[in-house]
């Protein structure tokens, strides 16, 4: 709702009231309507001032009314009718315009922040636009140029660059409802003729075609198949193009034909999943709300190769005091000095602190004896984490949180290794971990509620989005990743190329298909865990070369690394590359010929394989996967999966995660399509649609909010 006052006596003050944004509901729209024509109609107000509660302005529409039939009066008529306002009507800007709510700040007259808000339209990361008079008003305000960075991007701007650009009139480092108040009485009687923005003529920039081209091209190279941006720059296009009610009519078009959108519905289920992952459950009952974190003031990492450099620069940068341990002096001394590199340039791109001052280096494991937290990140290799965490045991004051940057291995088996595996808990980071937002926090058996708590509160501290998640092979990430690697190495056995996998995964929104993932991340790594499974072979010839455990195996992977190929480290993996190190990825005649060769080898005819299958067969044996995921209790709620998916595997976010994707397919088409698959391959178990997964197309496709209501009580694999 919008409470009213009267300040001073002759300013009209609306406060929108709707914690914990003050998003323009229903409730609080209709409010703003009632009171502006309270304040309009009241002869002794003459201006009036429109604010948030608990110093938010407002955080746009919404978003949880947008799924429900629309009620109250909509956006557009409120900011007209606040327009068009005889009194001078002035926005008091605190902590956040967003979206509507900034709409809602230019249709004011005029507009005061304060200097700590942020401002901007991140409509676009929901699928939509600006669609209340934003895409129409802001180049009139700013210039197309701004106007498409800001609309097109969705970024928040600070007030001082909103004051630069002319979005805001005045900054205030005070109290902006005061200096708004203040402000409002001296306008008072002014003409408004010129501070209706919807009045302004749009500048037109002599390059007006180049600078639409330029965006376009600037949107499709970065939207990976999300279709908001385009449109996005179609609406400012029609600022410039048409006159403003034309031009509010194409808004309402495009914006339509954007909210109608399974694009927008992905996306407005991401936003809310991104979230509800920090309400977090593990298997045996621990829960976010009745688990207290530990205070961690000092904390450690153990192992400085790529992995605990990027842990160490988050630490720091979240303000933790960090012993970085790293046995080898040559080692540790590169790694100080690589260090020291990441935060520079964390300053300098990015504005953090410097924090060299918070890390101390040390070539002694004895150093991390008084710290509250220790973040392992050796080697993956199971005997030697065994050792670092008996000694770790050792060392460590009691109570310490003993934390694994594993990728998969069993956390029960290393907490076995100390005095309290209770206080042991996987802190899955992904690389570089300094820039990328996710971290698996995986709870073995034993791992208690307060540690949870903790490693999920260090990731937030670190400003990363922190998922619980159980103990399995791979835990969530990594363990759906093999049947869809599995899959693209069976297509290039029956006739792919890893240029068509890729090309039909990229096209399908993915920043990078799996074989160039591969030779990004090195095909060794998988290699070694595979051969410490005890999966590589050296018979490279015959039917027993391609099955193992009485399944279908692809050994292709290993053969490329018997032959050095590891990747873009070695300058030739899938694909090649112009020198070791080199990024841009090139198809590789020889590797068509070896695969060629492999066919004729085994016995196996290349055939044509559509753009259909590639898709289905990679993505439905991921997905499968993830059912079988929730299934075992693994992971809490498909939320889990997805935001895993997005923020660490490059899902595309447009498609919401692949559980999500899955319930837009139609779960009864991903079951049947799978089960044609398996009917063709027998001996590919991971094409058989697991019983959660069966259950849930069977009980009619479930919306994805009801799917926990199906999933039986989880519980624990290992
Ligand atoms: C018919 C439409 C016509 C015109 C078009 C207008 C469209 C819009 O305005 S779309 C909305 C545009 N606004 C946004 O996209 C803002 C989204 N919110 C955020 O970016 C952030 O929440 C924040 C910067 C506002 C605050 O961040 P932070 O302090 O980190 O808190 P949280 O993100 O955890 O959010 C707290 C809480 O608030 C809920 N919430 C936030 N924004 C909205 C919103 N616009 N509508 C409804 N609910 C919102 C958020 O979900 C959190 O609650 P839960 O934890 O319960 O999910």
């Amino acid at each position: 709702m919008a409470l009213y006052s009267r300040v001073s006596g002759s300013v009209g003050m609306i406060t929108l009231q709707n914690p914990p944004v003050n998003a323009l509901s229903a409730a609080v729209r209709q409010g703003i309507v009632d009171m502006m024509h309270r304040a309009l109609s009241e002869p002794e107000v003459k201006s009036v001032v429109i604010c948030g509660q608990n110093g938010k302005f407002c955080g746009g529409a919404d978003i949880r009314e947008f799924g429900a039939k629309m009620t109250g009066p909509p956006l557009v008529p409120m900011v007209h009718l606040i327009e068009a306002a005889s009194k001078p009507v002035v926005a008091a800007i605190e902590g956040i315009a967003l979206g509507g709510g900034l709409e809602l700040a230019l249709s004011c007259h005029y507009r005061i922040a304060h200097s700590k808000a942020t401002l901007g339209f991140p409509e676009v990361a929901l699928g939509l636009l600006p669609g209340a008079g934003g895409t129409q008003r802001l180049p009139r305000l700013i210039g197309v140029p701004a106007a498409l960075d800001l609309i097109t991007t969705g970024r928040h701007v600070t007030a001082a660059e909103a004051r630069q650009l002319g979005i805001v009139d005045e900054v205030t480092d005070l109290n902006a409802v005061d200096a708004a108040v203040k402000f409002a009485q001296s306008v008072t009687g002014k003409s408004l003729d010129a501070r209706r923005i919807s009045t302004y003529p749009c500048p037109r920039p002599p390059d007006l075609d180049a600078i639409f081209e330029r965006a376009m091209q600037q949107v499709r190279r970065s939207a990976r198949g999300a279709i908001a941006p385009g449109t996005c720059v179609q609406a400012v296009h029609a600022a410039v193009t048409l006159p403003y009610a034309k031009g509010m009519e194409r808004e309402r078009e495009l914006f339509s034909l954007l909210f109608t959108s399974g694009q927008a519905r992905a996306l407005q289920y991401y936003f809310f999943a991104q979230r509800a992952v920090s309400r977090w459950s593990t298997a045996n009952g621990a829960r976010w709300d009745t688990s207290k974190p530990r205070p961690v003031r000092k904390a450690a990492v153990i192992g400085l190769g790529t992995m605990g450099r990027g842990i160490t620069v988050s630490l720091a940068q979240a303000g933790f005091s960090v012993v970085a341990v790293e046995t080898q002096e040559q080692q540790l001394s590169e790694a100080k000095q690589a260090v020291s590199g990441m935060l520079e340039r964390g300053a300098k791109r990015r504005g953090v602190p410097l924090a060299h001052d918070k890390i101390k280096y040390s070539c002694s494991v004895q150093a991390v004896a008084d710290v509250d937290l220790v973040i392992e990140a050796v080697f993956e290799d199971m005997a030697l984490k065994k050792t670092v965490f008996q000694q770790l045991s050792a060392i460590c004051k009691p109570g310490v949180l003993l934390c694994t940057n594993t990728s998969g291995l069993d956390i029960d088996e290393l907490a076995s290794q100390t005095q309290s595996p209770e206080l042991v808990v996987g802190m899955h980071f992904f690389a570089p971990a300094h820039v990328m937002q996710l971290l698996e926090v995986v709870y073995g058996p034993r791992s208690s509620p307060e540690v949870v708590a903790t490693a999920m509160q260090m990731g937030k501290k670190m400003g990363k989005v922190s998922v619980a998640v159980g103990n399995c092979r791979g835990f969530v990430g990594n363990r759906m990743l093999k049947p869809y690697l599995e899959q693209a190495f069976f297509l290039l056995e029956e006739g792919a190329t890893p240029e068509q996998v890729d090309q039909v995964l990229e096209e399908f929104g993915f920043a990078m298909g799996v074989f160039k993932v591969s030779d990004l991340s090195g095909l060794d790594v998988g290699w070694k865990v595979r051969k410490s499974d005890g999966l590589v072979s050296p018979a490279s010839t015959g039917t027993s070369a391609r099955i193992r455990g009485g399944s279908r195996y692809s050994p292709l992977g290993d053969l490329l690394c018997e032959r050095g190929r590891f990747g873009q480290k070695t300058g030739r993996g899938w694909y090649q590359y112009d020198k070791p190190g080199g990024r841009v990825a090139k198809p590789d005649p020889w590797l068509h010929g070896f695969l060629e060769e492999y066919r004729a080898q085994h016995g196996l005819v290349a055939r044509h394989i559509d753009h259909q299958e590639v898709l289905e067969r990679c993505l439905y044996a991921l997905i499968n996967e993830g059912f079988q995921i929730l299934q075992d209790g693994i992971a809490a709620g498909p939320e889990d999966i997805d935001v895993i998916y997005v923020l660490g595997y490059g899902w595309p976010r447009h498609r919401g995660g692949p559980m999500f994707y899955a319930g837009q397919v139609g779960l009864d088409k991903v079951v049947e399509r799978l089960e044609h698959y398996q009917q063709i391959h027998p001996d590919v178990p991971g094409l058989q649609p697991c019983s959660l997964l069966r259950k849930l197309a069977a009980s009619g496709n479930p919306a994805i909010h009801k799917w926990r209501e199906v999933i039986q009580k989880p519980r624990s694999q290992l």
